[in-house]
């Protein structure tokens, strides 16, 4: 059952908060997939628990991986891959695109399905290059979920190419899994630019980390066959999740500290830095976290996002109360997320009087008064997060089902409730 509405809380006075963050869903999706195919126990340290690191946690379960808890850290024994299994990816993009090769490697059949909306997410070519990396796949002609993984113990791997420019997660799902295949894996990126280059650097990353041997050049990536080492992987704070907290201290012109900022970090929302730098923040870096704060308004956005598409929906919400526009560029694919994410930031943005309009890429956002209302969040987490940023400045914005935060940060009403309450 969908939760009720939430009513976004409006903030009274300027935000001051240290606001501690959960860890990285897109880097504990990573080290749990390497520890389920390491040749050695692993410790994932700080990870998130969410729905979608929890699918990701069941789904390896489920396929023979032993997964403990222990104070909230993730005790990884990895085991011998095995169907008949049956794997519920949910909506979780990684979950459908990491999954999938590992299912190849086990032994017999896994059959993978999620949400309605995870059956139109774009999966055609990680079928189709797992096919060519020789895996048995029966998707009934749909290049869709659901489908069934015919896992014989072991795949090929070799040489593919994808067109990966509606994803990056169909890159870094198959690399992840490529130590484990026969031949590694050799990918060649052909067709217009791929998203999220740091997302991808967080897989190279993680890969040598693990001890893989991997080569990255532009479109070309080439991972040879090894072992992948066990041992302890920490999890950063999830610097995505950042985006609505430090945006509050733009809009309430008040100040936002999140600890434990990495000073290096793959993690694309270091991003924040220099695009909330860009809206007139104030951003510093040092031993306490990342400081945010606002001078009181603030501009707009011209920017392409093609690189960090998942901090459009916050960046958004702040557009829409900016004294000057925006425009959002690069992010076509963001078509294919939860939900078609341009679509809905425009209809849930002009639902409250604001004036956004669609381009094939993008979004241009001129700022208008806004009235409150019902925000609809189409099973996404981050339009959740954009509402809540839009309440600070906006009364009256009732949220639907907000419990479809749970996604990425299952405590936001709680953590963002107490950023608001007085020190
Ligand atoms: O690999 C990852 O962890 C992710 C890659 C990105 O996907 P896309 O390249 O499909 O945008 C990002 O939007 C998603 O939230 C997480
Ligand atoms: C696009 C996102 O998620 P997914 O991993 O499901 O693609 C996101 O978290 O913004």
């Amino acid at each position: 059952m969908p939760s009720p509405h939430w009513s976004a809380p409006v903030a009274h006075a300027p935000v001051d908060a240290t606001v501690p963050l959960p860890g990285s869903k897109s880097m504990t999706n990573r080290a749990l997939i390497l520890a389920a195919l390491a040749d050695a126990p692993v410790c994932v340290t700080r990870p998130l628990h969410s729905r979608d690191t929890e699918l990701m946690a069941d789904a390896l379960r489920a396929l023979g991986t032993g997964i403990g808890e222990d104070g909230g850290d993730w005790q990884v024994l990895p085991g011998e891959l095995r169907g008949p299994a049956r794997v519920d990816v949910g909506l979780a993009g990684t979950v459908m695109r990491f999954l999938p090769p590992v299912a190849a490697l086990a032994s017999g059949e896994v059959f993978v399905d999620g949400d309605p909306r995870a059956r139109e997410r774009p999966m055609g070519p990680i079928i189709t290059a797992l096919r060519a990396l020789g895996a048995g796949i029966d998707d009934g002609g749909r290049d869709a979920l659901p489908f069934t993984v015919r896992g014989t113990g072991s795949l090929t791997g070799g040489h593919v190419t994808i067109d990966a420019s509606g994803s990056s997660q169909f890159v870094s799902g198959l690399l992840l899994a490529a130590p484990r295949f026969e031949k590694g894996v050799a990918i060649r990126h052909e067709g217009p630019p791929v998203p999220s280059a740091p997302h991808l650097a967080m897989t190279v990353h993680m890969l040598r980390e693990a001890g893989v041997r991997v080569e990255a050049q532009e479109n070309l990536w080439h991972v040879a066959p090894g072992p992948i080492g066990g041992g302890e992987r920490v999890i950063e704070p999830d610097l995505s999740n950042a985006a609505q907290f430090l945006g509050a201290a733009l809009v309430t012109g008040g100040r936002v500290t999140v600890p434990g900022w990495p000073a290096e970090t793959t993690q694309p929302g270091d991003a924040l830095r220099g695009l909330l730098g860009a809206m007139g923040a104030e951003v510093s870096l040092g031993p306490d976290g990342l400081t945010v704060r606002g001078p009181g308004g603030f501009r707009g956005l011209d920017a392409d996002l093609h690189e960090v598409g998942e901090l459009t929906p916050v960046l958004a919400a702040l557009a829409a109360l900016a004294d000057s526009p925006s425009r959002l560029t690069g992010i076509a694919h963001l078509r294919g997320h939860e939900t078609d994410r341009l679509a809905a930031l425009a209809a849930e943005i002009n639902g409250l009087g604001g004036d956004a309009e669609e381009l094939p890429d993008g979004l241009e956002i001129r700022p208008r008064p806004l009235r409150g209302g019902v925000f609809r969040t189409y099973d996404d987490h981050r339009m959740v997060m954009a509402a809540a940023v839009l309440g600070l400045a906006v009364p009256g914005i009732e949220v639907e089902n907000p419990g479809t935060v749970g996604k990425t940060l299952p405590d936001f009403t709680r953590l963002w409730a107490s950023m608001l309450a007085p020190a």
